[in-house]
């Protein structure tokens, strides 16, 4: 009885709904008619987690049996979104739970509303992770997504006066069906302390970490279903916790506070997720957090998921752990400690086996997103670590010095010890030393890391250095999101492209047919119809029905430009003001925001508010006959994107060309049929050379041509004084016209970009304004649009991010999925 696996429901509508009245019964303690909405969601959760119960054991049993190469990936972010609704698309169980519920007098879109998103990562980064671990699990690849369990995840954005104001993310409050906690499996991780060198039983001298305090991981498990392919992966988040975590003799000696100190300070290692997503802080708390979640994952692996005496040396047989950015790189020196200090191994030995276990994935070009922490951080937090990094360079540099006899000024740059501004540890260097291989995440991202970040590396070892370009989950962004041009697709060419999305292209020959694009412009303004409905209710926005609705949705950042978007807008309103437009010449159009900003990002967070302010006058002129409107709903997340991304008709992608490391959103967009505007930068390069120059409206200067303004000295003033329009639309923020008359209050955003405009948003402000030209004229031809957009979906199918797991495994993981 023991081994027998745990039954699966019936996938029948009566057994579906005597499995959730069981679950509301027995884990709700209600009765149907007693039961509130919340109740039925977590009972409706835990249903559906019982018809994955059994595959998940399987999948367990399956893998360890089967001692394949293991993928562990390390991120120290995780964009997940609602659970729900993913489920029930791998489950095949939509129907039979719509059908069950409705017997029950429920209405499933109600239920899966009540799920709060897990936002447990800031941008990019973690949403890539998701999708990339949805992907493994449906190719059946053996893997492990390995991250932390933040109590409180991105913040909650809220508009007060326009002005961004953060709330906590209480995402636990209402419970979290989803997760699995293993108290019983908890690590044991060290801090702080000294290191000391001792004789071993074999006379050999050894070193030693004396840590000073420590706390324990407590491991989280999260089913990572597979579409439609019985396999379950697990992600594994870890919680922090005291020790000790309560001190009943200060608490009796009266010292309440002191008796739970331990917990607190303990609990706050996995207390709040950094918001940032581009400037590290350099916050010990975030370094502890990056060790945290390592320690406890190296030590889950080695003692969880091999055998008893496996013999370490052949480690990189069993497991390679992806860097997802620099973040968990710490992971290199603790796997090194441990094999030395706790393994016996020798030096030699061990870093042969680290150096085959780890590959590193790079997500920026911004030099001050790579981190450095200091010597004096790492050595006081972490001083054993600190001494192997120190081992590493060292041998590292001799080896540099061997292949450039001589040239110590490249030794110098290359050291993974910066001396200044103060000694730090480059990270992205042990990165690149460690890793097997290094890859960026786009052509043109990976062609700049070669050449302009790491240059001296991939020099060193330029096979060291390779390409995967970004994906996305056709499952959670095209079928679960746009479940009408999913029927219309499937209807068209089957259903295997969910799993298969190149298979889109044999949508190639339908663009051209008037009953597919009609059928296929109804969906479009049955996604705007569902969009205006949900931000009327969410925000009180009522988007006007008709409007090109042009998207810019992503993390506010200078470098992706939404000035630049704004100008637009404001020269548009402004050329109506002073007559250069006529009203009627105006497309009618929507530009929705969605965009957080880092807390401590000003010139970010005065963006959004003059943003805010703009939109408030322009939605409010009549002399606009409502052809123009501006709406940001707040607190962007993924949720909000499932639905405004199937309803967008504008991409808006137009950071400076050579910042944006590839985007994922602009994936999103295409193919869900929406056309882009943008500059060639990440990966619109391969977005625009797949769907064709025809159907991409491309604008702005090239990398190269970045380079070169940026070499031969920029001044945005004298394109503010060559460009009428250009001044003009400035010239209206600084008037007062968006601030009560106040012509100071946006100073620090008009200012920056008429003295330094670092990402060159005024050299880039004519060719934007003229691709919006062709944009309005092509949108006026609806049948050429329709067209457009039908084959923006039909050439995208490679941005599924199984493509992007394919080339992982072929190129840097070398292994195959479990088939
Ligand atoms: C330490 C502060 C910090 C936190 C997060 C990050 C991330 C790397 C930022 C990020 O999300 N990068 C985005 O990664 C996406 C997935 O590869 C890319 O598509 C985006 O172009 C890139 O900006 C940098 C620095």
């Amino acid at each position: 009885l023991a081994t027998a696996p745990v039954g699966t429901p019936p996938f029948s509508v009566d057994g579906f709904v005597r499995e959730f009245l069981h679950e509301l019964n027995t884990n709700q303690g209600v009765t149907l008619s007693r039961s509130s909405v919340n109740d039925q969601y977590l009972a409706l959760a835990s249903t559906v987690k019982n018809y994955l119960m059994a595959r998940w054991l399987e999948t367990n049993r399956k893998t360890r049996e089967a001692k394949v190469k293991t993928i562990g990936y390390l991120s120290a972010e995780y964009l997940l979104g609602r659970q729900l609704g993913n489920a029930l698309l791998a489950t095949d169980l939509n129907d039979i739970a719509r059908q069950g519920l409705e017997l029950c007098g429920l209405d499933l879109p109600t239920l899966r509303a009540q799920e709060v998103e897990p936002g447990l990562g800031n941008g990019g980064l973690g949403r890539l992770a998701a999708c990339f671990i949805d992907s493994m699990a449906t190719m059946d690849v053996p893997s492990i997504g390995y991250g932390i369990r933040y109590e409180y995840g991105i913040f909650r954005q809220t508009f007060v006066d326009g002005r961004q104001v953060e709330q906590p993310d209480t995402w636990l409050a209402l419970g979290s069906p989803w997760e699995f906690p293993h108290p019983e499996a908890a690590v044991r991780v060290d801090f702080g302390g000294h290191t000391e060198t001792y004789v071993d039983d074999d006379g050999r001298e050894r070193c030693r970490w004396i840590p000073a305090w420590n706390v324990l991981g407590v491991p989280y498990n999260y089913m990572v279903p597979g579409y439609l392919n019985g396999r379950v992966n697990t992600l594994r988040l870890w919680s922090a916790q005291a020790t000790k975590a309560f001190d009943l003799q200060i608490f009796n000696a009266g010292d309440y506070a002191q008796a739970v100190r331990a917990q607190t300070f303990a609990e706050n290692i996995s207390k709040v997720l950094y918001p940032e997503d581009s400037t590290p802080q350099g916050k010990e708390l975030r370094l502890q957090q990056q060790y945290f979640f390592v320690a406890c994952s190296l030590r889950d692996f080695l003692d969880n998921e091999l055998e008893e005496g496996f013999d370490l040396h052949h480690l990189s047989e069993r497991i390679i752990f992806q860097l997802n950015d620099t973040h968990p790189v710490i992971a290199v020196p603790e796997l090194m400690r441990i094999l030395m200090d706790e393994k016996g191994f020798e030096w030699e030995e061990a870093w042969e086996v680290t150096k085959s276990c780890f590959a590193y994935t790079c997500h920026t070009l911004l030099p001050e997103a790579l981190e450095v922490w200091s010597t004096e951080l790492l050595g006081r937090l972490l001083p054993r670590h600190l001494e192997i990094i120190f081992g590493i360079n060292e041998r590292f540099l001799k080896e540099v010095r061997a292949a450039f006899p001589g040239d110590e000024m490249r030794a110098r740059r290359m050291s993974m010890i910066a001396e200044y501004p103060e000694q730090g540890v480059r990270m992205a260097y042990l990165a690149t030393v460690a890793g097997t291989k290094v890859n960026g995440v786009a052509e043109l991202h990976s062609q700049l890391l070669r050449d302009k970040v790491l240059p001296d590396f991939s020099q060193l070892w330029p096979d060291k250095f390779t390409n995967v370009t970004n994906g996305v989950t056709p499952r959670r962004f095209v079928r679960m999101a746009n479940p009408k041009l999913s029927e219309l697709i499937t209807d068209a060419i089957g259903s295997n492209w969910v799993t298969d999305l190149e298979r889109l292209k044999e949508l190639e020959p339908y663009a051209d047919d008037p009953e597919f694009q009609a059928r296929f412009s109804e969906i479009k303004a049955w996604n705007k119809k569902r969009l205006t409905d949900l931000l009327r209710q969410r925000d009180g926005i009522d988007l006007p029905s008709g409007h090109l609705l042009d998207v810019m949705v992503k993390r506010l950042h200078e470098y992706k430009r939404q000035s630049l978007k704004l100008l637009h807008i404001v020269s548009l309103y402004e050329r109506v003001l002073s007559g250069t437009l006529a009203v009627e010449d105006l497309t009618p159009r929507t530009v929705v925001f969605g965009a957080k900003a880092a807390p401590g990002y000003r010139m970010a967070k005065d963006t959004i508010h003059l943003i805010n302010k703009v939109a408030k006058v322009i939605n409010a002129d009549e002399r606009l006959e409502g052809r123009l409107k501006v709406a940001f709903p707040a607190n962007y997340n993924v949720t909000l994107a499932e639905k405004l991304i199937p309803a967008a008709d504008l991409s808006e992608q137009i950071s400076l060309a050579g910042m944006e490391a590839s985007g994922t959103g602009n994936m999103k967009f295409a193919l869900n049929g929406a056309l882009t505007i943008g500059t060639d930068d990440g990966a619109n390069v391969e977005i625009r050379r797949l769907v064709g120059d025809k159907h991409f409206f491309l604008f702005g200067m090239s990398e190269p041509e970045v380079a070169e303004l940026g070499a031969k000295g920029y001044t945005p003033g004298s394109y503010y004084e060559s460009n009428p329009q250009l001044k003009a639309a400035l010239d209206l923020i600084l008037s007062g016209e968006f601030s009560e008359g106040d012509r100071h209050m946006f100073d620090s955003v008009v200012y920056n970009l008429l003295h330094q405009d670092r990402f060159m948003a005024l050299a880039d402000f004519q060719s934007y304004i003229d691709a919006q030209a062709r944009v309005e004229a092509k949108y006026a031809d609806e049948a050429a649009w329709t067209r457009s957009a039908i084959l923006n979906v039909a050439r995208t199918g490679y941005f599924s991010s199984d493509r992007s797991m394919r080339d992982y495994l072929q190129r840097i993981w070398h292994t195959t999925p479990m088939i």
